[in-house]
């Protein structure tokens, strides 16, 4: 019954671009799979551009790009996840200040939850090697339910699996399909806007940093 605390707010963030810059090592995948095709790489700026529908759709996009929209798409998809699990955290890392102000976030007596397109066994994988684990009471994949983002019903089931209800809770995200899925379930949305791909037209609240959430998530009404 944590939703009653006065001031206790169910925070569920999204994942690529919001917490971490994954880019580089999906490009690395993408481009592994591509040279299996014999294609030539794509510019990680290029890959990053289609990264926030989920792998599938990566993974759709790259073939697209590369003159390969006929393929196989499952089995490239197993494929590119096969490559994707070797490298995951080569160069993924944690934005500026996000450990630091999930830290603070917490002890503020807030739940942190994730809600990502990303499929689930990578989401875990990267947030054990980066430590950011340990913050997050309920991690819902892009693969973890029949529907992702921008449907509501992945937040959704963030917000309850920490036992909060739409009301008090808060979507903190790069891109237009997290201010989507926050509109449809009536979940307050901040945007911090990123380089990824599908930027946010509006949210309840725009950042510029993500050190600037604990003072911001306060100040809501
Ligand atoms: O498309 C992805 O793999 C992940 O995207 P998200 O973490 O920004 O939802
Ligand atoms: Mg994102």
């Amino acid at each position: 019954m944590t939703d009653r605390i006065p001031g206790v707010r169910h925070l569920i963030f999204d994942l690529d671009g919001t917490l971490v810059d994954s880019a580089p090592d999906l490009a690395t995948a993408l481009n592994g799979l591509l040279a299996e095709f014999g294609k030539p790489a794509l510019a990680e700026s290029t890959v990053r551009s289609m990264v926030g529908d989920g792998a599938g759709v990566l993974v759709q996009r790259g073939l697209a790009a590369s003159g390969l929209a006929d393929a196989d798409q499952p089995a490239a998809l197993k494929r590119f996840l096969a490559l994707y699990r070797d490298c995951l955290i080569d160069r993924t890392r944690a934005y500026p200040d996000v450990e630091a102000t999930l830290e603070r976030l917490q002890e503020a007596g807030h739940k942190l939850g994730i809600c990502t397109n990303k499929p689930y066994d990578p989401t875990l994988r990267i947030l054990a090697a980066l430590k950011l684990d340990r913050f997050f009471g309920s991690v819902i994949g892009g693969d973890s339910l029949p529907k992702r983002k921008p449907d509501p019903e992945p937040l959704l089931a963030a917000i309850e699996r920490l036992g909060g209800s739409a009301a008090n809770a808060v979507m903190i995200g790069d891109s237009a399909n997290d201010v989507l899925c926050a509109r449809a379930a009536a979940v307050t949305a901040v945007l911090i806007p990123s380089d990824y791909g599908n930027p946010a037209e509006d949210a309840d609240l725009k950042l510029a940093r993500f050190a600037e959430l604990p003072a911001a998530i306060a100040r809501l009404p």
